[in-house]
């Protein structure tokens, strides 16, 4: 069974679960794909500067209350360290069409419940909009975070299902997507209100520089499967997004997606 962990990861809120590792019978996975381990380095390891925020704390990382799976534990390499986390290589397998991971990423799931607020009209149900299956490593500077997001096909009133989308906290972050399987819009906007949209579809990878909130929608009848990787510190700004909107939305007309103005967008 899934299991659920107290805390979102990142930061993200939502719920988040573990789920048992992925079985995928007709595809080939690699042998020797362990979860990131830490090597031990150090016993300095919480004696940090002042100003030191950790960036990932080990409630992120292990897997609490798991039988017979491993917890683990990372510690700094030295107190004035750059890079803090020294991991072991490690290789995790994706299955492009269904963007499952394996093994046991963790999984944060979208609802449309906790999407309250960001579509046009209200969702008289509680369908799961898209997940998010994230590879472990430390959220810091030095690391590159990578997940996988699976976005369902689907509508609210005339609007396509898609993620939450936002800014980086810090915002010069950067992102990197390549569409896996499915087809959609990336809608990514300035804080001054620009927009680009671009189209997302296998084998496309579109480049999200930093500045830019960046929100995938699933205009097709699949879902939308893309692996994204970012800057381990970018870290999220959900709350911009939330309360000015995004300045464009995607809607079907006539059976095909158009981006049309926001009307609820509140300009800065
Ligand atoms: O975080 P959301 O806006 O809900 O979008 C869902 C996810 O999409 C991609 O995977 C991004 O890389 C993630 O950073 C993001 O979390």
């Amino acid at each position: 069974m899934a299991q659920r962990l107290a805390e979102p990861v990142g930061g993200r809120g939502g719920a988040v679960r573990v789920p048992p590792p992925v079985h995928l019978p007709h595809q080939h996975v690699p042998q020797g794909v362990p979860r990131p381990r830490a090597v031990r380095r150090s016993r300095q390891s919480h004696a940090r500067g002042p100003g030191h925020r950790p960036a990932c704390p080990p409630r992120d990382l292990g897997r609490p209350g798991v039988p017979g799976r491993r917890r683990i534990r990372l510690r700094p390499l030295r107190s004035d360290h750059l890079t803090p986390h020294l991991l072991e290589p490690f290789s995790v397998h994706i299955d492009f069409e269904s963007g499952l991971l394996s093994p046991d990423p963790v999984v944060l799931v979208r609802r449309l419940s906790s999407l309250a607020g960001y579509f046009l009209q209200n969702a008289d149900t509680d369908s799961e909009v898209y997940s998010v299956h994230e590879i472990r490593v430390p959220a810091e500077r030095d690391h590159l975070l990578s997940s996988t997001t699976i976005v369902l096909p689907g509508k609210v009133g005339d609007e396509y299902y898609m993620t939450k989308g936002h800014f980086h906290a810090n915002r010069d972050r950067s992102e990197i997507y390549l569409t896996l399987s499915g087809e959609g819009l990336l809608v990514m906007a300035l804080e001054n209100g620009t927009t680009v949209t671009k189209e997302m579809r296998p084998g496309v990878v579109n480049y999200v520089p930093g500045h830019w909130a960046h929100r995938s929608v699933n205009t097709g009848s699949e879902p939308l499967v893309f692996y994204a990787v970012y800057i381990g510190d970018a870290g999220y700004d959900y709350a911009t997004i939330a309360e000015r909107g995004f300045p464009v939305v995607v809607v079907d007309r006539d059976g095909g997606p158009s981006v049309v103005p926001n009307p609820r967008y509140l300009a800065p």
